[in-house]
């Protein structure tokens, strides 16, 4: 069963304002390709638009080639959880699920499994509306899980969970991706897919900025930068720019350098009597790399914030989030 999720040139519009503009990206099989951008930014429109939710003004989206309201057994093809609030607060959390499974056609002894790998089984007969927001995310994924798809959307499911939460989503998606199914998660947050991202799509103002592996992500924005642990940090930086290098202070003791290649810092800094404990190449995180290339989007907020009448409909995109958002 062909598990990617394809979106070619997909755009939508809400009145004047443009959600997603011209966005193409594959989610291929096998690993977890993280969907980031800031607030605003169009991730929750895109994966609505791939359910069959909300329609495109241009543009497609296919599941294992085909659109998704067109397939037989959706479930069975790409299970999703975009908003784990949807469920009757009156309705136990087995209930749910089963009445989920006999609308889809699924063996109503899956509904066990998928509470067992939820690690809900204990509550299974309480009401959904008594569940702590890190339930109603394991709910919403067991939903998903049910139809044993192998293709997978998840719309910020680590939203407001606590490190425990946090860890065990990262392991179930590492998990699914490993057993070969293609797993498309969102958060406007870099740092909560470090570790559990494999790909990255960073989308800004409902457009694409990169499409890229994490490890190519870090590689290019550590590029060439050189870090010294300095206890004489003005003077070390003096010594660099002289040399030619782009020099910035680093947290604490230390001092970033562009431009020199490391032998040349030690040379230098030795020469010039400079003390240092440390030459390293700089090794970039993931949020330093989201933060460069998500820096148009984040100079337009501030520039939006400035100006009272500006233009709302980019200003919209990287915004906070619009009341009763889903996500
Ligand atoms: N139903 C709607 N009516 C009007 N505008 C909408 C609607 N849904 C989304 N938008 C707008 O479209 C843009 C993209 O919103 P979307 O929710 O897709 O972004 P997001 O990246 O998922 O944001 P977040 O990280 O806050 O969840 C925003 O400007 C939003 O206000």
């Amino acid at each position: 069963m062909d598990a990617t999720i394809e979106v070619r040139g997909l755009s939508k519009r809400y009145g004047a304002a443009v959600a997603v503009d011209g966005l193409s990206f594959t989610v291929e099989p096998g690993r977890v390709t993280g969907f980031v951008g800031p607030n605003g930014s169009g991730k929750t429109t895109t994966m609505r638009m791939i359910l069959g939710l909300d329609r495109p003004d241009g543009g497609t989206a296919l599941v294992g080639g085909r659109p998704y309201r067109s397939l037989r057994t959706p479930l069975c093809r790409l299970g999703s959880m975009l908003d784990a609030g949807a469920v009757h607060p009156a309705r136990r959390a087995r209930d749910h699920l089963l009445w989920l499974a006999r609308a889809n056609g699924i063996p109503a002894r899956r509904v066990g499994e998928v509470l067992e790998l939820a690690g809900l089984a204990e509550v299974a007969r309480r009401p959904a509306g008594g569940f702590s927001l890190g339930m109603r995310q394991r709910l919403g994924i067991a939903a998903a899980l049910l139809g044993d798809p192998p293709a997978l959307m998840f719309d910020e499911p680590v939203n407001g969970l606590d490190p425990e939460g946090v860890a065990w989503i990262r392991g179930l998606l590492r998990g699914l991706a490993a057993e070969g199914r293609a797993v498309l998660v969102s958060s406007h947050l870099m740092s909560e897919l470090e570790g559990g991202a494999d790909h990255l799509v960073v989308i800004g103002r409902g457009r694409l900025i990169a499409d890229t592996s994490v490890a190519a992500l870090l590689a290019a924005a550590s590029g060439g930068r050189v870090e010294v642990r300095t206890s004489a940090r003005r003077d070390a930086m003096t010594v660099l720019a002289n040399a030619g290098a782009t020099v910035a202070a680093g947290d604490r003791d230390a001092v970033t350098a562009a431009g020199l290649p490391a032998e040349w810092v030690v040379e230098l800094l030795a020469g010039a009597g400079v003390p240092f404990s440390g030459v390293a190449g700089h090794r970039a995180s993931l949020e330093e790399a989201y933060m460069e290339l998500t820096r148009d989007a984040v100079q337009f907020r501030a520039r939006s914030g400035d100006d009272p009448a500006g233009d709302t409909e980019s200003g919209g995109a990287v915004g906070g989030p619009r009341p009763g958002a889903a996500s």
